[in-house]
């Protein structure tokens, strides 16, 4: 929706969150709770980090997605010859990065349905890094970017996603640690460049891409 105050343009979000919209604050109990990560699961991270390193260093060495080991990129830089670390972390401190990062494919289009669905509740739930200045605004512009305006009710920032409650977490980082030791959601481990070659227990569970059967794991869960 698009109102004007005066001879400004304005967007005019609904101030109803989808969960409300749904009816549903009385019987949350039975509603599927899906907690979707957005670096490296919504939004193409490692992409735009390799375009964004490589423009800025064109005369430094780099690491191939094929080549990436291991959740951190800095560490895998700092590596490769210690003072890269410093300038990989140059790249997503700096503004712009978030925000012009690329849809992964089929994730927005994923998410949108799993907000529709019955019974079904989605958040957004990404850290942003410790350097704020650009990080935590553009991950809610990329939300409104991508998925409307309506759905920054649905965004959830935090350092720490033990302390979140859900009945499923779908993130690209094999190891998510906090201060609860037993999370109440399953973790979903998202195939990413980075975790692919990875060997995980045989009670996790995998989503390969957005193409793989996510509709099946959201019912796996429904009571
Ligand atoms: C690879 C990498 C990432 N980060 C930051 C960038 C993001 O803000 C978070 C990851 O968030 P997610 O919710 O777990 O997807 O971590 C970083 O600081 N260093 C890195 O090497
Ligand atoms: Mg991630």
């Amino acid at each position: 929706q698009v109102g004007t105050i005066g001879s400004i343009s304005v967007r005019l979000c609904s101030n109803q969150s989808a969960h409300s919209r749904k009816g549903t604050v009385s019987t949350a109990d039975r509603m599927l709770r899906v907690l979707v990560d957005m670096d490296g699961v919504l939004a193409d991270f490692e992409g735009g980090f390799l375009k964004k390193y490589r423009a800025r260093y064109p005369d430094e060495p780099f690491i191939a997605l094929d080549d990436r080991r291991g959740f951190w990129v800095s560490l895998q830089y700092g590596q490769l010859r210690s003072d890269l670390c410093e300038k990989a972390i140059s790249i997503w401190e700096s503004k712009g990065f978030f925000i012009d990062l690329d849809p992964l494919p089929g994730g927005v289009e994923a998410v949108k349905e799993m907000a529709r669905m019955d019974d079904t509740d989605v958040f957004i739930c990404t850290s942003p890094i410790k350097h704020y200045k650009h990080c935590p605004y553009e991950k809610y512009a990329w939300v409104e970017k991508h998925l409307g305006c309506d759905f920054l009710e649905q965004v959830i920032l935090t350092r720490d996603k033990t302390l979140i409650a859900g009945d499923l977490l779908i993130d690209d980082k094999p190891d998510i640690q906090g201060v609860e030791s037993t999370p109440a959601w399953e973790h979903i481990l998202f195939t990413a460049c980075h975790n692919k070659h990875l060997s995980i227990g045989a009670s996790q569970r995998r989503l390969l891409s957005w193409s793989d059967d996510w509709r099946g794991i959201l019912d796996s869960k429904r009571k």
